[in-house]
């Protein structure tokens, strides 16, 4: 039938890719845990631009940065869209911004984030970074062990901070705990599998108890329990702090002023709060896996960490902590924060896009109502581009004389495309800068040692999701 409805609505061919099952198409022939390195495989045998079907969905699987953006960037209007926006809903998460459709309400999110997020303004928070950067100095002082959790606390406190204008001065905090055990389940539950498995069978939400539905009711109910504490226990804070004037400077804070005695109109209200849990869930964990990220290559590379160390004590000298007026001066550091994003990108297949309306690419059909998703591994993995693609090496963003090539398109790759583009991303890069500085200026990172002073050597494992996370403790 699909075959046959296929040739119906076009006469073009679609791009192409795998032989699929009906139904299933080819669902069970991507590696669940990675399929980045499915995609990969695929782009070995049918080339950049392939396609396949994902739970009945027809999915254009990108692999080059080329296509990308002529797709994505080119014909923003045609490629900002999210077709699995209704399950999204059902699991509870539909009011996150990656997950709402093109639409007004999307539009509105997106003006909240510009006001707060958008590159002018994230200067001023440099401050707030710094301050945090010297907190995570004294945690991992006192506790190096726990290095996770403190990055974790770091990530976390400087959204909290300048989103919901929340100080976390302890790793106990009330409000903290809360969206730190939402931000958990909501991560671990909203993956593209179980997204896709109510997409299939949405009737298993609404089925009586005695059917056995593998624990997605309950699951679908976790999720939202905490989407509603997360976007509502800040809100309560805030309501008060305003009521007390003790509210500092925010994201939420400068709308509600700005509002003044009007008031926020109900759907902006509801639009602030859904942003604000979204610029949380989307915020967190991304820096947190970037900056484990780091961790783990400078204890693999003790000369990389040896030689920013060196630079940064030519520039600020011993004793000293860097700020973001000497990032220019410090080319080395930047270059590491590059490699660890192109060696382990932190969401390694983008956010699906979706198409709003058929079109043509190279003479190939792309379906409306098609998913795009963008192999940011594979461009970033490129042997042509980045020679010993698996390697650590923070040189390839260095010229001969030690100044930062040209390549800072990684940020972009890295940060997503078009409209959809990570409204957070401006943010995110000084507060991994701000962290990889001050690290580095303070911190030897090695191996742990046993009580005979042998190495501990650990392999790492990641958990692979919508983002990359260490899972030693998962
Ligand atoms: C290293 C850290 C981060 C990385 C690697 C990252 C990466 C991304 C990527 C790849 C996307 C999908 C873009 C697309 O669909 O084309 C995205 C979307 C998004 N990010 Fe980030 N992000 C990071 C940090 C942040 C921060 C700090 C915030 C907010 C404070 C944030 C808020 C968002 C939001 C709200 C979206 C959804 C945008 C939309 O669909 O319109 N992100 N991010």
């Amino acid at each position: 039938l699909w075959q046959r409805q296929r040739r119906a609505s076009s006469t073009l061919s679609l791009p192409p890719g795998p032989f699929g099952l009906p139904f299933l198409g080819n669902s069970l022939g991507i590696n669940a845990r990675k399929p980045q390195l499915t995609f990969s495989e695929w782009r070995r045998h049918y080339g950049d631009l392939v396609y396949c079907r994902v739970w009945g969905y027809h999915t254009l699987v990108v692999n080059s940065e080329k296509i990308a953006r002529d797709l994505l960037e080119t014909r923003p209007s045609n490629y900002s869209d999210k077709v699995q926006a209704e399950s999204a809903t059902l699991l509870g998460i539909g009011k996150l911004t990656g997950f709402i459709p093109y639409s007004d309400e999307w539009r509105l999110h997106r003006r909240l984030y510009h006001q707060a997020l958008r590159q002018d303004i994230v200067a001023s928070y440099h401050p707030t970074q710094l301050q945090m950067a010297k907190r995570l100095i004294t945690a991992l002082m006192d506790t190096p062990a726990e290095f996770e959790c403190h990055l974790e606390m770091y990530s976390a406190s400087i959204i909290l901070s300048i989103v919901h204008g929340y100080d976390v001065t302890s790793k106990h905090d009330p409000l903290l705990a809360i969206v730190h055990h939402g931000n958990d389940v909501v991560m671990k539950n909203s993956t593209p599998l179980i997204i896709g498995l109510i997409d299939a069978f949405p009737w298993l939400l609404k089925a009586p108890k005695w059917i056995p539905d593998g624990g997605v009711k309950e699951t679908v109910s976790a999720v939202r329990a905490s989407m509603r504490d997360m976007r509502e226990a800040p809100f309560d804070y805030i309501s008060q702090a305003l009521e007390d004037k003790t509210a500092g400077r925010s994201m939420i804070v400068d709308i509600y002023q700005k509002w003044g005695d009007k008031g926020l109109p109900d759907i902006v209200l509801a639009a602030l709060k859904d942003a604000a849990t979204g610029a949380f869930i989307a915020g967190t964990d991304t820096t947190f896996s970037t900056l484990n990220n780091f961790v783990y290559a400078m204890v693999l590379h003790p000369d990389v960490q040896k030689r920013a160390q060196l630079q940064l004590d030519s520039v600020i000298g011993n004793g000293q902590l860097p700020t973001f007026d000497n990032r220019d001066e410090l080319p080395l550091i930047d270059a590491i924060l590059r490699e660890t994003i192109r060696w382990i990108p932190t969401i390694p297949n983008n956010l699906a896009h979706g198409v709003y309306n058929d079109d043509v690419y190279e003479g190939y059909l792309i379906p409306k109502g098609a998913n795009i998703i963008v192999n940011t591994w594979e461009i970033l993995h490129d042997k042509d581009r980045y020679p010993n693609p698996d390697r650590f090496a923070p040189d390839r963003f260095l010229t001969p004389d030690g100044r930062l090539t040209g390549d800072s398109m990684t940020h972009m790759v890295v940060f997503g495309y078009g409209r959809r583009v990570c409204p957070g991303r401006h943010l995110a890069e000084a507060s991994v800068w701000a962290a990889i500085a001050n690290l580095l200026a303070t911190f030897d990172f090695e191996e742990a040692k046993d009580a005979e002073g042998r190495s501990i050597v650990q392999d790492p494992e990641w958990m692979w999701g919508v983002s990359v996370t260490d899972a030693r403790d998962a």
